[in-house]
C-alpha cells in the first residue's frame, strides 16, 4: 500500500541530484512516497525488529515500526529490485499507514525574532498547502512565560496565505493555530524538557513519534538545548532530529568544536545545519538550468566565463541585531555561509548523473566528497590584499538621519566589525583557473538585493566592435540570476535596433517569474522545513562542507582581527566603500550591479 495518498503536496525533487527526495524515507512519515525507478535496496537487520536498517542506494534509514511485520529480515542482505512505491511495499510486506505516525515540531526559542518571522510562517503555509502530515503537533519552547493561548496570538500576527487561494484562510488559520502548544522552560534543564516530552507524548497518543527540533536561539545556548532535547524528549520509536541555525562557529576551530559537541549527543544524519540560502527557488534552480538546458553547460568554465559575481544588499542597516552581529561581522554572516554555498552550486562539476547509486558511487570513490565538497577544497583561501572591508557610517538624506552602525547601544563605539565585505575567490581547477569570484555583501545600502552575475568573455573578432565605441565591456553577454527580489533570469545581449541603420543596443532575454508563473514563490524555510521532515538532507550542511568552508576564510578573518584593519567607511544608503571598485579592476572586471540597470521586469 503507498502510503499517505492523501497528501497532495506536490514532490518536487523528483529529478534531483540524488534522483528523487523520498528515496531516503520510504519507511518513515512522509507525506510524498515515491521509490525511484529500478531502486535498489540493500536490507540488513540490527537484530532489533523495530530498527531494521535499510540501505537504500546511498542513504541509511532507521526503518521504525511502522511496518505491521518485519519482513525485511527474511530477505537481509539481499537486493531487491522495485521499479514502483507500490511493488516496493510489496515486496517489502510493508504496510505503512499515516494513521499510525506522528511528527512533533518543537520550536526552540518560540518567543524570538526568527520563530515569529519565519519559522512559525513556514509551517503555517505548509499546512495550508497540505504538505504536512496528517498527525502533528507544534510546541513552542522557550524560557518566556506565555499560555498556550498567548503563543496562539503571538504566531497568528504573522501568518498569512497564499495569495492565489485565499479561501477559507481564516478557518485555516483556526485550524492551524489549534495544533500550536507552547512548553515554558529553561534551556538547560532536563526536567524542563523531560515536562515537555510528557506533553509532546500526551499528543502523539501512542503513535509512531516522529520529532523535530527546530534550535532558534543564540549559538551560545544550542549545546545545552541539544543536549536536554536529545536526553529528555528525543523520540523513542520514531526519528528525532534537530535543525541547527547559523552561525556554525565563528571559525574553524569554533565550529570543529560545535560539530563535536553536537556530536556527542546527536548522530551526523540527525543534525541538519540550515543555511536558508539554499531553500531560495532560484537557488535551487541553478542545477536546473545548467545542467538541463544545453546552451549554458557548455559555456560554464573559464573558457567563456570572464567573472562570476555573487552580490548581497540589504537596504537597512543592523538595527536590532548589532549585539550578534558584533561577534560574527558580514564576512562570517553571510559570506562565508550563503554566498559560499551558491558558488559551490554554481561552480561544481557535473555530477555522473542523477542517479542515486552514481551520486553514492561518486562519494564512495572520490574520498566520500560531494561535488560541491570538492569545489571547495579546491579553492584557495582567502588572502588579505582580496578583501575590502567598510563600515557604514550615520548619514542624512531627505531631513531623515540614519544611523552609523556604531550608533546601535549594543556595538562598542569603537568597533571595527565590517558591515560591508567584498572579496576575490578562486577556483584552482581545470574548469575555473584564473576566474575571479567576485563576492559582495552589505549592510545599509542604497537596495536591497540578491543576486547571481556571470560575466562572459569578449567575441573574438567581434564585427560590431566598431559599434560599442572604445567600452568593449559595453558588448559582453551577462547572464543575471536575481535571487531576489522579484525572481528573474536574463542574459543581456546586443541586439539591432530596428530601423533603417545598423544601430545596436543591449536587451534583455528575459525569464520574469511574476510574468510567467502566476503561484506565489513559497519561502526558503518552507521548502528546508519540509524536507528536514522528510529527512531529505541535500540542501542541508554537511560538516566536512562546514570545515571546507571556513578553512577559506578562517585566516583573513584572523589576520583582519589581528591587524585591526580599519574598514573603509561609507555613508547609510549609499553603493558601498569605492576599494570595492579597486578589487574588481585589479582582476580587470567590473561589477555589474553598477551600470546602468535597465529594467528586467
Ligand atoms: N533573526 C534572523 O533574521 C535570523 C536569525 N538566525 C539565527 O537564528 C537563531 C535565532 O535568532 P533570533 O530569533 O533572531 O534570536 P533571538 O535573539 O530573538 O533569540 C531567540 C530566543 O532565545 C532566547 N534568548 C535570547 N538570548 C538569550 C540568552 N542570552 N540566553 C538564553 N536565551 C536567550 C529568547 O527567548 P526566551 O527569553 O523567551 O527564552 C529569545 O526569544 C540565532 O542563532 C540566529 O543567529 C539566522 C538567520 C536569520
Ligand atoms: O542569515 C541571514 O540572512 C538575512 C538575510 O536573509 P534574507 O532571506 O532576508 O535575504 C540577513 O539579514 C541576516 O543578517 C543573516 O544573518
Amino acid at each position: 500500500m503507498a502510503a499517505f495518498s492523501s497528501m497532495h503536496c506536490p514532490p518536487s525533487y523528483s529529478s534531483s541530484i540524488n534522483g528523487g527526495r523520498n528515496q531516503s524515507f520510504i519507511f518513515s512519515a512522509s507525506p510524498r512516497v515515491s521509490v525511484p525507478a529500478k531502486a535498489k535496496v540493500f536490507v540488513q537487520s540490527t537484530g532489533n525488529s523495530h530498527q531494521n536498517v535499510v540501505l537504500m542506494q546511498d542513504v541509511a534509514t532507521k526503518v521504525s515500526p511502522v511496518a505491521k511485520e518485519t519482513p525485511m529480515e527474511k530477505s537481509k542482505g539481499d537486493l531487491l529490485s522495485v521499479t514502483s512505491s507500490k511493488e516496493w511495499d510489496e515486496k517489502a510486506g510493508f504496510d505503512i499507514n499515516e494513521n499510525e505516525s506522528t511528527v512533533s515540531i518543537t520550536v526552540v526559542g518560540a518567543s524570538g525574532d526568527l520563530a515569529k518571522k519565519k519559522i512559525f510562517p513556514a509551517l503555517f503555509a505548509l499546512y495550508y498547502e497540505g504538505c504536512l502530515p496528517e498527525h502533528f503537533t507544534i510546541y513552542g519552547y522557550a524560557r518566556s512565560k506565555m499560555t498556550d493561548a498567548e503563543l496562539r496570538n503571538m504566531v497568528s500576527k504573522t501568518l498569512t496565505c497564499r495569495i492565489d487561494k485565499r479561501e477559507n484562510c481564516g478557518e485555516k488559520m483556526d485550524e492551524f493555530l489549534k495544533r500550536c502548544f507552547y512548553h515554558s522552560g529553561q534551556y538547560d534543564s532536563g526536567e524542563n524538557f523531560a515536562q515537555l516530552d510528557k506533553k509532546l507524548k500526551e499528543h502523539e497518543g501512542g503513535r509512531v513519534s516522529n520529532r523535530l527540533f527546530y534550535l532558534s536561539i543564540p549559538p551560545n545556548i544550542f549545546i545545552d538545548a541539544v543536549k536536554c532535547a536529545s536526553t529528555a524528549a528525543s523520540s523513542g520509536i520514531g526519528w528525532t532530529r534537530v535543525i541547527v541555525e547559523k552561525p556554525f562557529g565563528r571559525d574553524s576551530e569554533s565550529s570543529a568544536a560545535l560539530t563535536k559537541a553536537l556530536k556527542q549527543y546527536l548522530n551526523e544524519d540527525q543534525i541538519f545545519r540550515i543555511d536558508h540560502y539554499l531553500g531560495k527557488e532560484l537557488v535551487e534552480n541553478l542545477s536546473v538550468l545548467r545542467f538541463s538546458n544545453l546552451i549554458f553547460e557548455p559555456l560554464w568554465s573559464r573558457q567563456f566565463i570572464r567573472s562570476v559575481q555573487l552580490i548581497f544588499s540589504e537596504d537597512f542597516g543592523t538595527e536590532g541585531r548589532g549585539g550578534y552581529f558584533d561577534h560574527y561581522g558580514i564576512i562570517r554572516d553571510i559570506m562565508q555561509n550563503h554566498l559560499l554555498q551558491i558558488l559551490a552550486l554554481f561552480a561544481m562539476e557535473t555530477p555522473v548523473s542523477l542517479d542515486a547509486e552514481d551520486i553514492r558511487n561518486e562519494k564512495v570513490n572520490l574520498c566520500e566528497l560531494s561535488t560541491e565538497v570538492k569545489v571547495l577544497r579546491s579553492m584557495r583561501p582567502l588572502r588579505l590584499e582580496d578583501v575590502v572591508i567598510g563600515q557604514y557610517k550615520s548619514h542624512t538624506k531627505g531631513g531623515v538621519t540614519y544611523p552609523a552602525y556604531t550608533d546601535d547601544n549594543t556595538v562598542p563605539k569603537d568597533s571595527l566589525t565590517p558591515t560591508f565585505a567584498a572579496a576575490a575567490l578562486f577556483i584552482d581547477n581545470a574548469r575555473w583557473d584564473g576566474v575571479p569570484f567576485l563576492m559582495k555583501a552589505g549592510k545599509a545600502l542604497h537596495n536591497k538585493r540578491a543576486e547571481i552575475r556571470v560575466q562572459f568573455r569578449h567575441v573574438p573578432g567581434n564585427l560590431y566592435n566598431r559599434k560599442f565605441g572604445t567600452d568593449l565591456d559595453q558588448a559582453t553577454n551577462e547572464l543575471v540570476i536575481r535571487v531576489q527580489p522579484d525572481e528573474a533570469i536574463y542574459l543581456k545581449i546586443n541586439n539591432k535596433v530596428p530601423g533603417l541603420g545598423m544601430r545596436l543596443d543591449r536587451s534583455n532575454l528575459n525569464l520574469h517569474y511574476a510574468d510567467r508563473y502566476s503561484k506565489e514563490i513559497p519561502d526558503a524555510y518552507e521548502r528546508l522545513l519540509l524536507d528536514a521532515i522528510e529527512g531529505e538532507r541535500r540542501l542541508f550542511i554537511r560538516s566536512d562542507e562546514l570545515d571546507a568552508a571556513w578553512s577559506l576564510f578562517t585566516p583573513v578573518l584572523a589576520e583582519l582581527e589581528e591587524k585591526k584593519i580599519i574598514p573603509e567607511y561609507y555613508p547609510y544608503g549609499s553603493r558601498g566603500p569605492v576599494g570595492a571598485h579597486y578589487l574588481a579592476a585589479r582582476y580587470n572586471v567590473r561589477w555589474g550591479d553598477l551600470g546602468v540597470e535597465q529594467s528586467a521586469a
